[in-house]
């Protein structure tokens, strides 16, 4: 299986860019999202994120993840579930879902609180390299 590293830059489609570090032991990781859509009049900040990816499985196939990004300019959240698919050339993915939920003042407004979609991160060359 050709391996697919999560750690590093990634940017999606919208042009955000996410930096997920180092795996822990359990399969934990940590990292910091920097949206480029965010509507807010607020300067935009970077947002803490944290997740937990799948031990690899006997299927010879990516293992899954999800994570869950803080937003802090906003009372709202996102999560997203993924897996990364690495082409024949090496370019690797992160096909995802996300949940964005945002904060709503009463209970009649929670029809509105959940937005859907998806995202496709691609991996930014880092500096290093
Ligand atoms: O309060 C808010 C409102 C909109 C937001 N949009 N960003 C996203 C929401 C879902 C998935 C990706 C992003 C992104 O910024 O890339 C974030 C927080």
């Amino acid at each position: 299986l050709r391996p697919c590293d999560l750690q590093g830059l990634w940017r999606n489609e919208l042009g955000s860019n996410m930096t997920l570090l180092a795996l822990d032991m359990d399969g934990t990781f940590s990292g910091s999202y920097h949206t480029a859509v965010a509507a807010t009049d607020k300067q935009i900040l970077v947002s803490p994120l944290q997740g937990v990816l799948q031990p690899p499985g006997t299927k010879g196939q990516q293992p899954t993840f999800g994570f869950t990004v803080q937003w802090q300019f906003a009372d709202s959240t996102t999560v997203f579930v993924g897996q990364c698919f690495v082409d024949r050339r090496g370019k690797e993915t992160l096909e995802t879902a996300w949940l964005l939920r945002e904060g709503v003042p009463s209970r009649r407004d929670v029809w509105k609180a959940t937005s859907v979609g998806t995202n496709v991160f691609t991996r930014l060359p880092n500096k290093m390299e």
